[in-house]
C-alpha cells in the first residue's frame, strides 16, 4: 500500500550529524564480486538500501529467510529458495544488470524480471554483448527488455565484444564484473562516448581492491582470466544520499551538518557534490572521519553544470537551483529518460507546480525561473522514483506544507530518510 506524508519543517536551521548507509553502487558490485570469488572477497558496511538486500538476498541464499522477515512489498524476493527458476529483482537496474551477467556464464537456468518499470528499461545491448560471447538468452515478452530467460549454458567463442557506451554504464560494468572468470578473459570495445564514466572506474577499482589486474588503454578495456585474492570489501557511505543534505543545507539559513564515514578520496563519481555545492556557498571539510558541510553565504554565480558523470545529482541540483530561483543550464541529461521513471519529464512536471520550466533544445536544459512562485502547498508526485522524494523533500523548508507521494519509496537506496530529517528539526505526517 503507498502512503503519502505531510513533510513540514521547524526554522531555518538545521544543525546535526548523519550516518548514512552503505553505497548502493558499491556494495551491489561487492556482492557480485563476493558471489564470484569463491569464498575468498567478503563485504563490509553492506548497505541497507532495498536494492542491495534485494540482491545479497538472491546471491546469498541463506540470508533470504531473514530477509523474508523483513521485506516489504517492494522488495521482491528471489523464489531460488523455493526451487523455481524465477528471479525478481524489482525496481532494481543497477541488480537487474549485473545479475543478468552473472546468471549469462552460471550454469543454472533462470529468468530474471523485475517490477514494471523495469519491463520498459532496456537490456538489449548487455544482452547482445553476451550473446556474442556465448550466453544463449531469450526475452519473455517484449525483445530488448526484461524478463529475459537464460539458459545456463555458456561456451565462451569469443573474448573480444564491442558495445555501445551511451546508454548505460551499467552494461559495461556488468561485462567487466564476470570478466575474470571468463576462460578467456575479456576485452570490451566501448563504442562512442561513456556516459557515467566514475561508476566504471568504481568498478575497475574495487575488482583491483580484490586482486583482480586489468588494462585500460583508450577505448578498450582488457581482464585477463585470474582468480580473486583473499580481501574484505569496505564500504563507504552513499554519496548520492549525502547530496540530499547538502541540499538542505543550501537551503537553509544556517547548517552545520556532520556526516560520518565519507572520504575525499572516494570511488563514488557522486563526491563531486562538494565541488558542485562549494558554488552554493557550502564548505566542506574532510576532519573527525567524515565530511562537515557548512553554509556560507556568498553569490551564486555557476549556471552551467554538466550532470553526464553523476546523473544521480541531476534531480538535487536542478531542485535547488529551481528552489532558489538560480537559472542554470544542464547537459549530460540524456540517461535520466531510462531510470526508475523518465526523470525529465517527472522533474518538468512536479516543477511546473512552482512556476519553474525544465525547457530542452538540443540536449541542453534550460531552467527558466521567470515564472518562479513559492506556493504555501505543493504535492509532490514520485514516479516510482527514490530520487524523486528525496530531490524535492528539502523544498519543505521554503513551502509552509509539502505532501510527498509514496514515501516508502525512498527505501530503494535511503530506507531511514524520512528519521533522519526528523533529526533536523523536518516533521513528516501520514496524510490521510
Ligand atoms: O553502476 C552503478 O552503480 C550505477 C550507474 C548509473 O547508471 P547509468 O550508467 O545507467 O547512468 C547510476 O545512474 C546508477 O544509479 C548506479
Ligand atoms: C538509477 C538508479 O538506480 P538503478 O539504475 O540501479 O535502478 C538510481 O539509484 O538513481
Amino acid at each position: 500500500m503507498k502512503h503519502n506524508i505531510t513533510l513540514t519543517k521547524q526554522g531555518k536551521s538545521a544543525n546535526g550529524t548523519i550516518q548514512l548507509t552503505g553505497s548502493k553502487s558499491e556494495c551491489n558490485r561487492a556482492l557480485l564480486i563476493e558471489a564470484l570469488s569463491d569464498g575468498k572477497v567478503k563485504v563490509e558496511n553492506i548497505s541497507d538500501a532495498a536494492d542491495t538486500v534485494t540482491l545479497a538476498g538472491i546471491l546469498k541464499p541463506e540470508i533470504n529467510d531473514q530477509r523474508s522477515e523483513i521485506s516489504s512489498d517492494r522488495s521482491l524476493t528471489s523464489n531460488l529458495q523455493s526451487q523455481t527458476s524465477e528471479v525478481n529483482i524489482g525496481p532494481a537496474g543497477t541488480a537487474m544488470r549485473f545479475l543478468t551477467a552473472y546468471y549469462a556464464i552460471g550454469n543454472q537456468g533462470v529468468v530474471l524480471t523485475g517490477s514494471e518499470r523495469m519491463k520498459q528499461r532496456p537490456i538489449g545491448i548487455l544482452v547482445d554483448a553476451l550473446r556474442t560471447l556465448g550466453a544463449e538468452i531469450s526475452y519473455e515478452e517484449k525483445d530488448g527488455y526484461p524478463p529475459i530467460r537464460l539458459s545456463g549454458n555458456f561456451t565462451q567463442k569469443t573474448d573480444k565484444i564491442s558495445i555501445k557506451g551511451n546508454i548505460s554504464s551499467q552494461y559495461i560494468t556488468a561485462l567487466l564484473l564476470i570478466a575474470p572468470k571468463l576462460p578467456q578473459g575479456l576485452e570490451v570495445h566501448i563504442e562512442g562516448d561513456l556516459t557515467s564514466r566514475p561508476y566504471v572506474e568504481m568498478t575497475l577499482a574495487m575488482l583491483k581492491q580484490a586482486g583482480i589486474q586489468y588494462n585500460w588503454n583508450d577505448n578498450v578495456i582488457a581482464i585477463a582470466h585470474q582468480p580473486y585474492q583473499e580481501t574484505t570489501l569496505l564500504v563507504e557511505p552513499d554519496w548520492s544520499a549525502a547530496s540530499y543534505w547538502y541540499s538542505i543545507a543550501a537551503l537553509s539559513d544556517e547548517a552545520e551538518l556532520f556526516l560520518p564515514g565519507l572520504t575525499s578520496y572516494s570511488l563514488q563519481g557522486d563526491s563531486v557534490i562538494t565541488e558542485i555545492m562549494a558554488s552554493f556557498g557550502i564548505t566542506s571539510v574532510f576532519k573527525d572521519g567524515g565530511v562537515h558541510l557548512k553554509k556560507e553565504t556568498k553569490p551564486l554565480l555557476r549556471t552551467e553544470f554538466d550532470m553526464i558523470k553523476c546523473p544521480d545529482l541531476a534531480q538535487t541540483v536542478i531542485v535547488i537551483c529551481a528552489a532558489l530561483g538560480h537559472e542554470a543550464t544542464f547537459t549530460g541529461l540524456e540517461t535520466l529518460k531510462i531510470k526508475e521513471t523518465d526523470r525529465v519529464l517527472a522533474l518538468q512536471t512536479e516543477l511546473a507546480k512552482m512556476g519553474v520550466k525544465l525547457i530542452e533544445e538540443n540536449e541542453v536544459y534550460r531552467l527558466d525561473c521567470s515564472g518562479r512562485f513559492i506556493p504555501q502547498q505543493m504535492f509532490v508526485g514520485t514516479y516510482d522514483d527514490h530520487r524523486m522524494a528525496m530531490a524535492f523533500a528539502p523544498l519543505a523548508i521554503i513551502i509552509p506544507e509539502l505532501e510527498i507521494e509514496d514515501a516508502d519509496v525512498v527505501e530503494k537506496s535511503y530506507p531511514a530518510f524520512w528519521t533522519d530529517l526528523e533529526k533536523v528539526g523536518f516533521f513528516s505526517k501520514a496524510k490521510v
